[in-house]
């Protein structure tokens, strides 16, 4: 076993995709990107050994952490400076309910270095609950951050970007290198800033419609969408909705997805 894989003196465990942050000059851009404050709650997903939580909770009066490791969370219940700041919660945060940390009328801030492996559920889950948050800073592989962030007729547009934007705004704040880890991964990565829409701009009736339509579609995405979608919409159907058949999926924009997707709702055959 190589050396980088021991940081801090604890063995990274690949199944919970750790790679921790050694870097102090990334560190410090990212906390303040972050710009910790106490007029919100504010949650780490994943702390580990603290590369994040230590200078975060520096500058707040609490923070919340959900760590599924549980030597990890073992360590930060008797880490000197941060254990009387912060609320331990053992769990996976795949499963966890955000919402229940809302105690009082502030809403959520949440941010973490994801494990890698399971970023794009995790942010599906928190899209979800997306209404009580008011933003999400994520360490991600910089091609998801790409990808959240597409717009139409490019490449890297497909589901996670439409369904991303559905609920949030989405700007990526700074490119890291794989040095900055322990153990380097073999990718880029990229911090988002993920901003909650207020007011949704394009509300689906039925989101599930709008999970359908876009999986179906981008599911083929060579094809046009008058073939693609044809289990479910006719080709006058789009024609009526003013959207052209022979478009494929990543040329539509996302009220063109969402646009569809109601449609669907309205047939009550979603
Ligand atoms: C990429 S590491 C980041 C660690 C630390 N924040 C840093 O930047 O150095 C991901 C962290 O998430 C934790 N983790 C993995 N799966 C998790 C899950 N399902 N729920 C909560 N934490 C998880 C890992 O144990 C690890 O501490």
């Amino acid at each position: 076993m190589s050396n980088d894989k021991v940081h801090l003196g604890h063995t990274a465990r690949k199944r919970f995709g750790q790679n921790f942050l050694h870097d102090h000059y990334v560190i410090d851009n990212i906390v303040a990107a972050i710009a910790p404050s106490d007029d919100a709650i504010m949650v780490e997903i994943g702390p580990g050994l603290g590369a994040l939580t230590e200078p975060v909770a520096s500058q707040i009066q609490h923070l919340h952490v959900v760590e599924l490791d549980r030597d990890l969370a073992e360590r930060l219940r008797h880490h000197p400076l941060l254990s009387s700041k912060l609320s331990i919660h053992e769990a996976d945060a795949m499963k966890f309910d955000f919402s229940s940390l809302r105690t009082d009328a502030r809403p959520l801030r949440v941010f973490g270095n994801l494990p890698y492996n399971i970023s794009t559920p995790l942010m599906f889950h928190l899209f979800e609950q997306s209404a009580g948050i008011r933003d999400m800073h994520f360490m991600l592989q910089k091609e998801v951050v790409d990808r959240l962030a597409a717009g139409p007729n490019s490449k890297a547009y497909g589901r996670l970007s439409v369904m991303a934007q559905y609920y949030c705004q989405v700007i990526p704040v700074l490119h890291v290198g794989p040095g900055a880890f322990k153990p380097a991964p073999k990718v880029d990565s990229a911090v988002v800033r993920l901003v909650p829409h207020q007011v949704l701009p394009y509300p689906a009736t039925r989101i599930e419609d709008l999970h359908r339509v876009c999986m179906e579609a981008f599911n083929q995405r060579r094809k046009t969408i008058r073939n693609s979608m044809r289990n479910f919409i006719s080709e006058d159907a789009l024609t009526a909705l003013d959207i052209d058949p022979n478009l494929r999926p990543e040329n539509l924009t996302l009220q063109q997805f969402v646009t569809i997707a109601n449609w669907l709702s309205a047939q009550g055959q979603g």
